[in-house]
């Protein structure tokens, strides 16, 4: 699991560290860090020439003293000082002292230009807001320049606690955050400004949070986000054994699909039955589709709740107007996931009044429209927008993007799927992650897991099918068995 925190907590136990060890320590073991991967991005440091931009808090400490271990080691440091009369004293002698070089904010442009490697230190943790001038037109002319860039901290302009970027940001192509991550690291538009990410350890000790929809609201050493790696999804995974049958596997009922959209049933029944459903019942108006694409598929033409024996209900894609079926599915005693127009039909009161687990499951344009705000507000405060939905439906909710991100009712860590592909931004895609959550949900996964694993495997399964090259839903659907071998390491 890869765990991010809220700067209050970073500062916190940043504190406590700080009280054991001698001063200036913590900033030494982050210098010593920095300088190393810089040293690794440069490949011959001798005779290099560096540009750091220097902030006036220890942001700019930090890249002071990492610019000093550069110059010791034949490198032609050069600082650029955004506020020379507030910078970092004992980082400023440092770096003096190694032979590097100062210079005012109007001999920036000269020396950036000539530059083999820019190290950001305008502003870490301590920003707020968007960056303001001149470090913003600095921003702008480091980009045009086309040197490497690494990041102090994290890219200035980044929200450390949001990953929401007002106007300018540094776009970096590594950064070196201290500690532990920060979830604008790791979430949209944040976690692209920020590159290949490398954490160095500068001893914080800060335990792991609890998981979403796992009860308690994250409090003060808990994790704000989390990102699943292989073997998270991997221990989560529900495998058959020698005594399941089809309902110990988990029998996924489908909602789906319109004399219009016969479409998106037979994509989401492609994905319930990829993603190890014992038995997948449909319902609607798709089913000669769905027979022909998978014989497998038990249809029926009544109502959701006269389909029979279902363990998880998936309920919206290509659904049309069918707000009774909808609502007989709402009204089921097991868990159920709705998504798209399920998402427009649910009724909120009746969705919070669910005893089941409900894992809803909206793209930017849905969840604005749920919201009642403009798409682009969610798709710039995703963490924000995914957390108020779930306490609005008391529901599980997955905010699909490139960086997914899943939410519980209670507050609590919120998932982030570190998967993604653009590539899988293609009509139909959502339909199957729809149906491969929704077997995930009848083999027994809470809602939390449920989504974060689907989300997990469908990434990757759209990584498989596109492989560098545009994919149709259907291919993304064919490569889940693909994604779980991935993730099982065979
Ligand atoms: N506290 C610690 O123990 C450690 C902190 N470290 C470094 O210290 C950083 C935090 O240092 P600080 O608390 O001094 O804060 P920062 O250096 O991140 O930023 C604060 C400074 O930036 C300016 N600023 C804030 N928002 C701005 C904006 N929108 N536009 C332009 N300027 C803006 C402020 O005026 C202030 O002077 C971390 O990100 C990390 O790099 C590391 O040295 C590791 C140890
Ligand atoms: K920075």
């Amino acid at each position: 699991m890869r765990t991010a925190y809220t700067v209050e907590t970073v500062r916190a136990a940043e504190r406590e560290l700080m009280a054991r060890v001698p001063e200036g320590a913590l900033m030494q073991r982050a210098a010593a860090g920095l300088a190393v991967v810089c040293a690794e991005v440069l490949g011959k440091v001798y005779g290099s020439r560096v540009v750091l931009l220097v902030g006036s808090g220890d942001n700019g400490g930090d890249a002071l003293f990492a610019g000093a271990r550069l110059a010791r080691r034949g490198a032609g440091v050069s600082a650029v000082l955004l506020s020379p009369e507030r910078v970092h004293a004992g980082g400023l002698a440092a770096f003096r002292a190694a032979g590097g070089r100062v210079v005012a904010g109007e001999g920036a442009e000269g020396v950036l230009r000539g530059a083999d490697l820019v190290v950001d230190g305008i502003v870490g943790i301590g920003g707020k807001g968007g960056l303001r001038a001149p470090a913003s037109q600095l921003v702008s002319s480091v980009r045009a320049l086309g040197a490497p860039v690494v990041a102090v901290d994290l890219p200035s302009g980044v929200d450390a606690d949001s990953g929401v970027v007002v106007g300018e940001a540094v776009r970096a192509d590594v950064t070196v955050t201290f500690g532990v991550y920060k979830p604008g690291l790791l979430i949209d538009p944040g976690r692209e400004y920020a590159g290949v990410v490398r954490l160095v350890d500068i001893g914080l000790e800060l335990g792991v949070g609890v998981g979403a929809g796992g009860g308690a609201g994250a409090g003060v050493g808990e994790a704000e986000v989390e990102a699943f790696q292989y073997a998270d999804v991997a221990s989560l995974l529900p495998l058959p054994t020698g005594e399941s049958d089809k309902y110990r596997r988990g029998v996924v009922g489908i909602v789906a699909g319109s004399a219009r959209y016969p479409g998106a049933a037979v994509l989401a029944v492609g994905g319930a039955l990829r993603g190890g459903a014992g038995a997948v019942r449909y319902v609607g108006r798709a089913a000669d589709a769905v027979i022909a694409r998978f014989p497998e598929a038990l249809v029926s033409a009544g109502p959701p709740s006269k389909a029979g024996r279902v363990q998880a209900w998936v309920a919206g894609p290509g659904l049309g107007d069918d707000a009774e079926g909808l609502a007989d599915v709402v009204g089921a005693d097991v868990p159920v996931l709705i998504d798209a127009d399920g998402l427009r039909l649910a009724d909120a009161a009746a969705v919070r009044g669910r005893g089941a687990p409900t894992l809803l499951t909206p793209h930017a344009g849905e969840a604005a429209a749920l919201l009642g705000v403009a798409r682009e507000e969610v798709e710039r405060g995703r963490l924000a927008a995914v957390r108020e939905l779930a306490g609005r439906y008391g529901a599980t909710v997955l905010l699909k993007g490139s960086t997914t991100l899943v939410a519980g009712p209670d507050g609590g860590a919120v998932r982030v799927n570190p998967t993604g592909t653009p590539w899988l931004a293609t009509a139909g895609s959502g339909d199957v992650l729809s149906g491969l959550a929704g077997a995930l949900l009848a083999a027994g996964l809470g809602a939390g897991d449920a989504g974060a694993v689907g989300a997990y495997l469908h990434g990757l399964a759209g990584r498989h099918a596109a492989d560098g090259a545009p994919v149709g839903a259907q291919d993304v659907a064919e490569a889940i068995p693909a994604a779980w071998r991935d993730v099982r390491g065979d």
